[in-house]
């Protein structure tokens, strides 16, 4: 528990309940204020923070997911009127249409907006932001709504601002590979745009079919070409945000070097929402390789697993593109659930490798090598390979579809998290030996090469019981090796209360600080990424 003590500053969150509290209060005292239940698809539920105070723990609880609401104006008649001129039938009240968009892609936290506005253009973003943010009218952009952590769907009523016809592609110059396009392009749009031209998105993550680029870049999405190309911190070059108070910010730079000042765009980058809308991105794209391989194998033990990725590594080096795994318990709810197949024997864990390169003979022999290495010394027990496209993808499917397989086992607790690579399984093992037989099954997968484990645990249904076991042990395991307790998915609603586990008191501060600066009256995305103290001012 020492590990806690140096990140941990009990006034601040002492401040934070008693200000959790007077909000209860006075929320419950309002009679027209939300309840818990109308956003958060289940009872109410809370998580215990433990709170070191001189060497003393007491066990105090913090609300997580149940924020009340803020002293936000509320939508009248003359506001949709103004929406209504502005983006004539863009404005959108139908509740059917606005449901899917008040619901998460999980279908585990429910907004009640009930205006939906589709801008086609950054200056109509501007309008729309320089009227909300003088009418103290909330606002929640969003963009393909495939967010795992509750960021990308209003908590209460506040105006959703949609990307969706914010999709066209602005400039492509085929020398750099420089891409210029609007906030509201869909990822698998933007991956064939580029396919024809001989280039590829730096980025590819299961989601690609929705999920939009202007989202991925709000909220820093890593995916599953990271190992390889690098976070979008690197890979984006330039953006073009539109303030709280509706002021354009146009640092759409196409340069792959720019020293004059601060790099405001990294303050936009993974800031999910909370401090502009992004309107326009542009990024640097690799091109399409000639030869693609992926193999999908089969290890007896995690530590096989781990000496197959040393050896990869180095075998493989330039050509490696993706090491990914996911444990006998994924496969097992990928058959049956999707009637998927596994293409070998049994193993308890599975890779998934891809390579990308520029000579298909040359890859090829370097990755048969590196095969028989991993053979001969028992690394791998099992294993295919593909270079056909559909084949390729099929065996990527059983990575890419393992979360849409967990949707179907009962209700999930999910947690994304970065740790040092040799630990990544430890915490699964160690959670399923906590929870015992309470949950219905724990499972890992994610990312090796980048260190991300996604430890999801199954339930037939919420379970405030199972919850109250895994948090907040979970996030004590994670802050113990000096890990993230959220590595790409962001804070969003569900996890903005576990920030200090992975940050000081004095960076969530001076986050608290820009957060005002950028957005006195805090009306981008509320609710979202900075914890109750900060944001419930
Ligand atoms: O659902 C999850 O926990 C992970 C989703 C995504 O980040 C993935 O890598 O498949
Ligand atoms: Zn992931």
């Amino acid at each position: 528990m020492a590990t806690i003590l140096h990140r941990f500053n009990p006034q601040r969150m002492k401040a934070a309940l008693q200000l959790v509290s007077q909000h209860a209060v006075s929320s419950r005292a309002a009679v027209e204020t939300l309840t818990a239940e109308r956003f958060f698809l289940g009872p109410l539920c809370w998580s215990h923070r433990p709170i070191h105070n001189g060497g003393e723990r007491a066990e105090r609880s913090l609300p997580s997911s149940a924020p009340p609401r803020l002293p936000f104006s509320r939508v009248t008649e003359a506001d949709l009127t103004f929406f209504r001129q502005l983006l004539p039938g863009r404005a959108i009240t139908d509740p059917d249409v606005l449901e899917s968009s008040n619901v998460d892609w999980l279908k585990s936290v429910r907004g009640s907006s009930e205006v939906l506005l589709r801008p086609r253009t950054t200056e109509e973003v501007s309008k729309i932001l320089r009227y909300c943010n003088e009418r103290n009218l909330a606002v929640s952009p969003q963009g393909g709504n495939t967010g795992l952590v509750g960021g990308s769907v209003p908590v209460f009523d506040e105006i959703i601002l949609s990307t969706t016809l914010m999709n066209q592609v602005l400039a492509f110059d085929g020398v750099s590979g420089i891409l210029t396009c609007q906030a509201g392009c869909v990822l698998e749009s933007l991956s064939q745009y580029l396919e024809e031209r001989d280039f590829v998105m730096p980025l590819d993550l299961g989601a690609k079919g929705s999920c939009h680029i202007g989202g991925n870049v709000a909220t820093n999405a890593g995916g599953l070409r990271l190992l390889r190309y690098g976070s979008l911190r690197g890979t984006v070059l330039g953006l073009e945000v539109v303030l709280a108070d509706g002021q354009v910010l146009n640092c759409l730079a196409t340069l792959r070097k720019d020293n004059t000042g601060y790099d405001l765009k990294q303050l936009f980058i993974g800031s999910e929402g909370t401090l502009g809308v992004i309107t326009a991105v542009s990024i640097l794209c690799p091109r399409k390789p000639n030869a693609v391989n992926v193999a999908f194998l089969g290890c007896a033990s995690f530590q096989n697993l781990l000496e197959t990725f040393q050896c990869c590594r180095g075998m493989l080096g330039e050509i490696l593109s993706a090491f990914e795994f996911l444990d006998a318990s994924c496969m097992a709810l990928l058959e049956k659930h999707l009637k998927l197949t596994n293409p070998i024997t049994e193993c308890p864990f599975y890779i998934v490798i891809e390579t990308a390169g520029s000579n298909a003979k040359h890859d090829e022999e370097k990755l048969h090598n590196f095969l028989e290495e991993v053979m001969s010394k028992s690394f791998v027990t099992d294993g295919t390979v593909a270079t056909e496209d559909v084949k390729v993808k099929a065996l990527w499917s059983l990575r890419e579809r393992v979360t849409e397989a967990l949707t179907h086992d009962g209700f999930t607790y999910k947690y994304d998290i970065s740790l040092p690579v040799e630990k990544i399984y430890q915490l699964v093992t160690d959670m399923r030996e906590h929870l015992g037989d309470r949950a219905k099954n724990v499972v890992g997968y994610g990312h090796v090469g980048d260190g991300n484990l996604h430890l999801n645990i199954t339930s037939p249904t919420r379970d405030p019981a199972l919850l109250a076991a895994i948090e907040p042990y979970v996030y004590e395991w994670t802050e113990g090796v000096r890990g993230s307790v959220s590595a790409e998915h962001g804070l969003g609603l569900k996890k903005r209360n576990y920030i200090y586990y992975s940050k000081p008191p004095e960076a969530v501060a001076l986050m608290g600080s820009i957060k005002a600066m950028l957005d006195p009256r805090g009306i981008l995305n509320p609710y979202k990424t900075l914890p109750d103290d900060l944001s419930l001012r």
